[in-house]
């Protein structure tokens, strides 16, 4: 039980916790009777009715026990303060509380104030409507080849590539919009992002901002980010291989698939990396649809409110698509062909993108993480793209969407991806005044960090077992 802090006329104050005590709290996932206590701002809030009805889902978790500081900064307007203040539940006591005189966390709180006056938080809406009808006329273009040469396995072919391009454009787009980077007003962004993500793209706005926000709050922690939790498709870790061999999830893990093939595919990940990419737009459809289904998040303890916007705008992806396949392509053979080429093509084109952004980088525990500063965590994880020639870095943010700025994205990923190359130096500078180890390759030599983090893993198994 927490003390009361006692003031000087000797009435009780609020409560007081020691951050040891709130730290509890990081099993109340698992033991309901716990309080959910998180820490923002050196005061304490406790979560646990506000669990079921979080509207950003189930990152929430990520933070429970923990400092919540600048994860909470990070994704909510500020009008979300009045309903934080409901969850008040007393303070830090006042020798465990966080100085904001820390270095790194204190400038970069500075930096976002710098920032906000510069105006580099302000979106330039011709910039964004200019790659809408851009990756619109993409689509065009691959629809107009299809629609004239759908007889032909050669149309057909250039038809999906163009389609595979428009929809990596629109996920680089439609990522921007959900990260809030637009329009000032929350639903205006939400609305288009059903309209890029769901009816262009085919992946629904609340699935992707529960897998992608909880991504950004635990970036490479092992087993809090979604997006390394990929063992034994492709591990990137060899603490991915220790749940495997570790007997009790060894047994668990048998159930699914034989120990024999589990050594397989680890063993061979660097030959089967790319044929796996292309699987990935698939199989992230499929995620996508189970989610939005009545019993999608049933497993979730926070769960997003799905709206039948949302529901329709997935359908209406399935209908233009389908529609196009069916009337515009002679045969069965060359449909299957036109699908089939454009979902792989697609895969490898954002899964290229999203592995060089974190993977190959560094992989932290959970216990690393529980020590670590959340900025300093954002930078230590992330990989800048950069092109030899800085004339060409625009192909890269093209192909990219930006992404390609993947720290400073981490740092502030509201800033619209338009103004990073304005902040990339000065966070670097920032970086190694406190000796922060912050990363930035080519294209190519980022891919070959890839490849030998999976050959790195490869080998660890196979020596080890
Ligand atoms: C008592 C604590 C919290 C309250 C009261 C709260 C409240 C809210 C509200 C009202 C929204 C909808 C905001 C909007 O888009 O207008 C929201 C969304 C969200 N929250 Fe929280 N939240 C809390 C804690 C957290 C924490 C600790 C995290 C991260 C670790 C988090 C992450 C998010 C995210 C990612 C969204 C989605 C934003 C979007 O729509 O893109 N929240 N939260």
């Amino acid at each position: 039980m927490a003390p009361h802090e006692v003031l000087e006329n000797g009435i009780e104050g609020p409560k007081v916790f020691w951050r040891e005590e709130i730290l509890k709290s990081r099993n109340a996932k698992h033991q309901g009777d716990l309080p959910c206590y998180l820490i923002i701002d050196n005061k304490v809030y406790d979560v646990k009715d506000f669990l079921p009805d979080h509207p950003g889902g189930s990152v929430i978790l990520t933070r429970l026990g923990l400092d919540a500081t600048d994860a909470f900064n990070n994704f909510h307007p500020s009008s979300t303060n009045d309903l934080l203040a409901n969850f008040y539940v007393g303070d830090v006591v006042s020798e465990d509380m966080h100085s904001t005189k820390e270095g790194f966390t204190k400038e970069i709180r500075e930096i976002k104030e710098l920032f906000k006056k510069l105006k580099y938080f302000e979106s330039s809406k011709s910039y964004y409507f200019s790659k809408l009808f851009g990756n619109l006329g993409i689509c065009a273009f691959s629809v107009g080849v299809l629609y004239i040469f759908g007889n032909s396995i050669l149309g057909v072919l250039i038809s999906a590539a163009l389609m595979a391009l428009f929809w990596q454009q629109c996920g680089w787009l439609a990522h921007d919009i959900l990260h809030h980077q637009l329009f000032d007003n929350r639903n205006y962004n939400n609305l288009m992002g059903c309209f890029v993500g769901s009816v262009c793209q085919g992946f629904d706005p609340c699935w992707w901002k529960d897998k992608h926000n909880t991504h950004h709050a635990a970036p490479n922690v092992h087993g809090q980010d979604p997006d390394i939790n990929t063992h034994p498709i492709l591990s990137w870790s060899e603490h991915a291989l220790t749940d495997l061999f570790d007997p009790k999830f060894s047994k668990e893990n048998a159930k699914i698939l034989p120990h024999w093939l589990v050594h397989l595919m680890v063993n061979y990940q660097t030959l089967s990396y790319f044929p796996i990419l292309s699987g990935a737009r698939i199989s992230w459809c499929i995620q996508s649809i189970l989610f939005i289904l009545p019993n999608g998040q049933a497993n979730q303890p926070s769960r997003m409110p799905i709206s039948n916007i949302q529901r329709i705008s997935l359908v209406l992806h399935y209908i233009w698509f389908g529609s196009i396949t069916f009337f515009f392509i002679d045969n069965w053979f060359l449909r299957f062909t036109f699908i089939i080429a454009a979902q792989a093509i697609c895969g490898l084109l954002l899964a290229l993108v999203f592995s060089l952004n974190h993977n190959g980088m560094k992989i932290l525990t959970e216990e690393e993480s529980l020590k670590m500063d959340f900025f300093v965590e954002q930078v230590i994880t992330g990989r800048d793209v950069i092109t030899s020639n800085p004339a060409n870095q625009w192909i890269v943010d093209w192909f990219c969407g930006g992404l390609d700025y993947q720290i400073e994205h981490h740092i502030f990923p509201t800033i619209p991806r338009h103004h990073f190359h304005k902040i990339q130096p000065i966070i670097q500078s920032l970086c190694e005044k406190y000796k922060i180890p912050y990363h930035k390759t080519t294209f190519f030599e980022g891919t070959k960090e890839v490849f030998a983090t999976l050959g790195t893993v490869s080998h660890v198994a196979s020596k080890k077992y």
